[in-house]
């Protein structure tokens, strides 16, 4: 039996279709509202997953309204413009979702004060920004999917490498979930032996193959966008992810987005660090020490950040 709980997903496109398969797949819910501005796309997916209910367990998914989610402990904004070819960055949808977000945000912050939120439209880092902007409810309390996308990716490229299982890779992108994210090499790690130091499993340290193996996941978006038009099942698990983080109380250490605090000398912006997740939402910070390299990028991702936010007034 699943403990009563309600999730709300406003945005029943691609990701939000795939993030409440997610959910209810791994049953993280007794009930899921989707919300959409096409109502009727958000009945017809809550009724595709109901027939799979038999095989799942009591879990329901229903489409519903915002005083539908009165009740609900999270939810999960998805709405939005997304990036239609491999040509359009993220930063480039930010005028448009702000719109859609300032709508959205008063929307919540009337019938559902008391939810956690999980931003995962684009840019997610200036959107989790200004979320926190606009929303009544505490900063900890509204958190971007930023980089754990690009950290499972990279790390799923990595086990590949070593011929490993990626749970076994500690390695972390930091910063913006887009062009300007950093990898963090200084202080990734298989089986406790850092990745510069190799070999790992007989393999040698090859910077030029690491090198290419981040920018594979950096670029992992574009790549999948110019096949298949848009990215949605990974970012449905990464939510689950983070989901069940805050439900389980799990105080997960997970790379996503929230407001800097000054660490690394950076603050009034948010991006990827690694923090502290759980019932409550950050609950706390990791700080690793850096190189230099990878402190100036985290510096470079922030200043793109807080410049596109900039830009936009809200
Ligand atoms: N954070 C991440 O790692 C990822 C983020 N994304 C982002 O997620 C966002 C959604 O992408 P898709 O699902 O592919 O787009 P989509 O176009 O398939 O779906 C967007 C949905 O939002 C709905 N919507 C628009 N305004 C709304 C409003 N005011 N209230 C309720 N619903 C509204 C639309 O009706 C549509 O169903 C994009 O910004 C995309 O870039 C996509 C993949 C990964
Ligand atoms: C679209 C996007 O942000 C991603 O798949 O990384």
């Amino acid at each position: 039996m699943i403990q009563r709980r309600t999730i709300g997903i406003v945005g029943i496109g691609n990701v939000g279709k795939a993030a409440a398969y997610a959910l209810f797949n791994q049953r993280l819910a007794s009930e899921i509202i989707l919300n959409d501005l096409d109502h009727k796309r958000a009945e017809g997916e809550a009724m595709d997953l109901m027939h799979g209910q038999m095989l799942v367990g009591n879990v329901t998914a229903r489409a519903g309204h915002y005083a539908d989610m009165a009740d609900a402990q999270l939810i999960v904004i998805s709405a939005g413009a997304s990036q239609k070819s491999p040509d359009e960055t993220r930063l480039e949808l930010l005028e448009r979702n702000v719109r859609i977000f300032e709508q959205i945000v008063a929307q919540l912050d009337e019938h559902a004060p008391g939810a956690m939120l999980v931003v995962a439209t684009n840019p997610v880092d200036v959107l989790t920004y200004v979320t926190q902007e606009l929303s009544e409810r505490p900063a900890e309390r509204i958190i971007g999917t930023g980089t754990l996308l690009d950290t499972a990716r990279f790390r799923a490229l990595l086990g590949r490498h070593y011929g490993v299982d990626p749970r076994s890779v500690h390695a972390y992108i930091l910063g913006e979930h887009g062009d300007s994210e950093v990898p963090i090499w200084s202080n990734a790690s298989i089986g406790n032996q850092r990745i510069k130091e190799g070999p790992i499993n007989d393999i040698a340290f090859d910077e030029h193959a690491m090198q290419q193996l981040f920018e594979n996941a950096r670029d992992a978006a574009y790549q999948i966008i110019e096949r298949k038009g848009h990215t949605d099942t990974a970012i449905g698990v990464v939510i689950a992810r983070i989901v069940r983080a805050v439900i389980e109380d799990q105080r997960s250490v997970l790379p996503v987005s929230v407001r800097a605090n000054g660490a690394y000398g950076i603050r009034d912006v948010c991006l990827s660090l690694p923090a502290v997740v759980g019932r409550h939402g950050i609950a706390g910070r990791v700080t690793p020490t850096l190189s230099t390299t990878e402190h100036e990028g985290l510096q470079a991702s922030a200043t793109v950040l807080k410049e596109s936010r900039e830009g936009v007034t809200v």
